[in-house]
């Protein structure tokens, strides 16, 4: 599940509690999954061995950069060199590893223990590069297992996705980076803004706002976050053309991921407190949620799309059980897919057929009719396997079990689920509501009355209902900032397409909008795509949005450039923010784009602000200095023609006030860009380190 203990010293009910001190035994633990028989017993003292020890440290490169391959090589020559050579206390370094299985060796995994990294100089410049190309939307800090359910996806830029439980959101990065992958590998406009959609959702409100940080840097028009119970997920609207003109119509997914919340056992690597806590009683509590989310899941798929049921735990009455279940009240409206073709390099074993079900005290039943009357009702029937028969029909084999011993991993279940017909699934009574141990579902707003609105048979019934509900409701999500499209003929919006001479053609001007209900451009305009616009409208006061679109102009403060002269000069007062530098270089003219060499480059990353004084006479920049406008330019660097590490092309707001340039980056972007111009440099990390020391 989300929670996360590193080793060392952590608090833990106000006292300090040393992780590594803690013993990786838990009897009852072992005692469970002896009953349930999952491996052989060899097998079973590999998996139990390979649970007690650390996590290796995994990323991935993201897809969606042209320069993707370029991060990768640059990785390999320069920093295996770096790692292979380092000795810690006596101990060689295990060099990092390409992860097999994951397409186009686009993975790494790194054996080392976080106490040793801060030892070392040369791993403390690893660390530098995973931490920036981090924060660069480069690469993605994810374990390994949790990035195997968005392979199973196969997300194409035309999808609408749904991540049902999204927080904190590595998943939710992985299913955007193939929204944005160009077919070619080559980026365009269309690749920047495609025509589908991710809609994130969690439950928990504190985690909904986590994923903004998370998907923030990958700078993407196309994510909405939302917040809601995912058992109970509002249908979302959309306005459609219909023979009569326009119609509402309810959006169904091509493609949704249910990492659903668990229990959490796989994940004793690196949670470490497990081993003192686990207990059955969570994934009991957890079953019936996991059920009711895996089913709403399935109403909201579209016919023929993919839906992955996924937990980072071994227990079958959170995995077979729960799929189980689904499928037998679904009557054939899904299926389970038999992916054993695809990633075959990852090891993984077959779903399985029988377990064997327990109470928290790990008393055994044999079938839900032997369960003591005081159990009844908190043990509901779905927990036991359905007859062999049964679960051999349903292929349930064709589930996929990964282990911590198979890949040195931590351990993790999917299944791959498509959907046949539109029909809908009607969940059996026997499936009886338990207590909701899960705190964020708990707390979660939910629709149940749309819920019971699915079941109607009249489809416009159905939507003037909820509309009225919500007409009712008046603003319900008041405490959000509500995304307000900018109207048409807006004089500032106008006055930034004249001043980057942008093509309403190209895209769109009805596209932009501000985060205030009056839908005035104040400080920051963001741009969707018109699906995004269509969800945000058809959808007011039903659905919870919390974040989404991509910032692509702000407004700028004024320095030496004054309100007056900006008003003399006709200066437009807005200006690209960095995170939409790259749409807007697609959307504005090359007249407002500035292109220079790495040199001057260098000299913008050096400085807070230059003026000409600070370049060469034979500097590009100087040449042009004088006749650049005053207000904003977009730089433009082409690092593939340069002597640079990481050859890519670079976009940069550039602003000139009356004496001074300054480009428009954070700190934090320049450290990145100059890593990847650079590389690293190992004779600054033992400075600082002797500094320090
Ligand atoms: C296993 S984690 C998801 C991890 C995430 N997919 C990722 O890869 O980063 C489960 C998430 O489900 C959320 N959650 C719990 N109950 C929920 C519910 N009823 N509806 C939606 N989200 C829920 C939790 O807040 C938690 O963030």
């Amino acid at each position: 599940m989300g929670r996360r203990q590193y080793s060392g010293k952590k608090k833990k009910n106000d006292e300090f509690i040393d992780w590594t001190q803690v013993p990786r035994r838990n009897e009852r633990l072992e005692k469970y999954y002896k009953l349930q028989a999952l491996v052989s017993d060899d097998e079973f003292e590999s998996l139990m061995q390979k649970l007690a020890e650390p996590l290796p440290t995994t990323f991935r490169i993201s897809s969606c950069n042209q320069h993707a391959t370029q991060v990768r090589d640059h990785f390999i020559k320069h920093y295996y060199p770096l790692i292979e050579n380092v000795e810690v206390e006596g101990t060689k370094i295990s060099p990092p590893v390409l992860l097999p299985w994951y397409p186009n060796q686009m993975a790494f995994m790194l054996d080392i223990p976080k106490t040793i990294i801060r030892k070392s100089p040369p791993l403390k410049l690893l660390q530098q590069f995973l931490v920036l190309e981090t924060e660069a939307g480069d690469i993605s800090r994810q374990e390994a297992v949790s990035m195997i359910p968005p392979l199973f996806l196969h997300v194409k830029s035309h999808h609408k996705v749904l991540d049902m439980c999204a927080a904190p959101g590595s998943k939710t990065a992985q299913l955007l980076e193939e929204l944005h992958t160009p077919a070619d590998g080559k980026e365009t406009f269309e690749s920047l803004l495609p025509s589908g959609i991710v809609v994130a959702n969690d439950a928990d409100n504190k985690r909904a706002h986590m994923l903004i940080h998370q998907i923030k840097r990958l700078n993407s028009p196309n994510v909405l976050i939302v917040n809601h119970d995912a058992s109970f997920l509002p249908h979302f609207h959309v306005e459609v053309d219909g023979p009569n003109g326009k119609e509402k119509s309810f959006l169904k997914f091509d493609r949704i991921l249910a990492d659903v919340p668990c229990s959490g056992d796989g994940t004793f690597r690196k949670n470490i407190s497990l081993w003192s806590d686990w207990t059955l009683k969570t994934a009991l509590g957890l079953h019936s949620t996991q059920i009711k989310i895996l089913k709403r899941g399935i109403d909201l798929l579209a016919n023929s799309g993919r839906l992955v049921y996924s937990t980072c735990s071994m227990n079958p009455i959170e995995n077979e059980a729960v799929v189980a279940a689904v499928l037998k009240a679904s009557k054939g409206s899904v299926r389970l897919i038999d992916v054993s073709d695809e990633i075959p390099e990852l090891k993984r074993s077959p779903g399985v057929k029988s377990w064997t079900v327990c109470d928290s005290d790990l008393n055994t039943y044999s079938s839900f009719e032997s369960v003591p009357k005081d159990l009844n009702g908190k043990m509901a029937k779905s927990l036991w396997p359905l007859p062999e028969e049964e679960l051999t029909q349903m292929g349930i084999e064709r589930c996929m079990r990964v282990y911590p011993h198979h890949q040195n991993t931590g351990g993790f279940f999917v299944a791959v689920i498509e959907k046949c017909d539109n029909s809908e699934v009607s969940l059996k009574k026997d499936i009886p509501e338990q207590e909701n141990s899960d705190e964020a579902g708990k707390k979660a707003e939910v629709e149940q009355p749309l819920l019971k609105k699915q079941k109607s048979s009249k489809f416009e019934k159905r939507l003037v209902s909820a509309e009225h509900r919500a007409l009712k409701a008046g603003n319900k999500y008041h405490e959000l900032d509500p995304f307000v499209y900018i109207k048409e003929n807006d004089e500032l919006l106008d006055n930034i397409y004249e001043s980057f001479k942008m093509n309403d053609n190209h895209l769109k001007k009805d596209l932009f909008f501000v985060r205030n209900l009056e839908g005035t451009i104040s400080r920051a305009v963001y741009v969707s795509n018109s699906l995004f616009k269509n969800i945000i409208e058809s959808n007011r006061n039903r659905v919870k949005f919390v974040h989404g679109g991509l910032k692509i102009f702000v407004k700028q403060d004024f320095g030496s450039l004054s309100k007056e002269v900006a008003k003399d000069t006709n200066v437009c007062v807005f200006r690209v923010q960095s995170d939409g530098s790259r749409l807007a270089s697609h959307c504005i003219s090359r007249d407002c784009v500035l292109t220079t060499n790495l040199s001057d480059l260098m000299i913008f990353l050096d400085h807070v602000a230059v003026s000409m004084d600070n370049f060469p006479e034979d500097s590009i920049f100087r040449k042009h200095f004088e006749k650049l406008p005053l207000g904003n330019t977009l730089l433009y660097v082409d690092l593939k023609k340069e002597h640079s590490f990481i050859k890519k092309d670079v976009y940069i707001p550039l602003w000139k006030s009356v004496r001074m340039c300054n480009v428009m980056i954070s700190n934090a972007e320049k450290r990145t860009l100059k890593l990847q111009i650079e590389g690293p440099r190992i004779e600054d990390q033992t400075a600082s380190t002797e500094k320090s020391t």
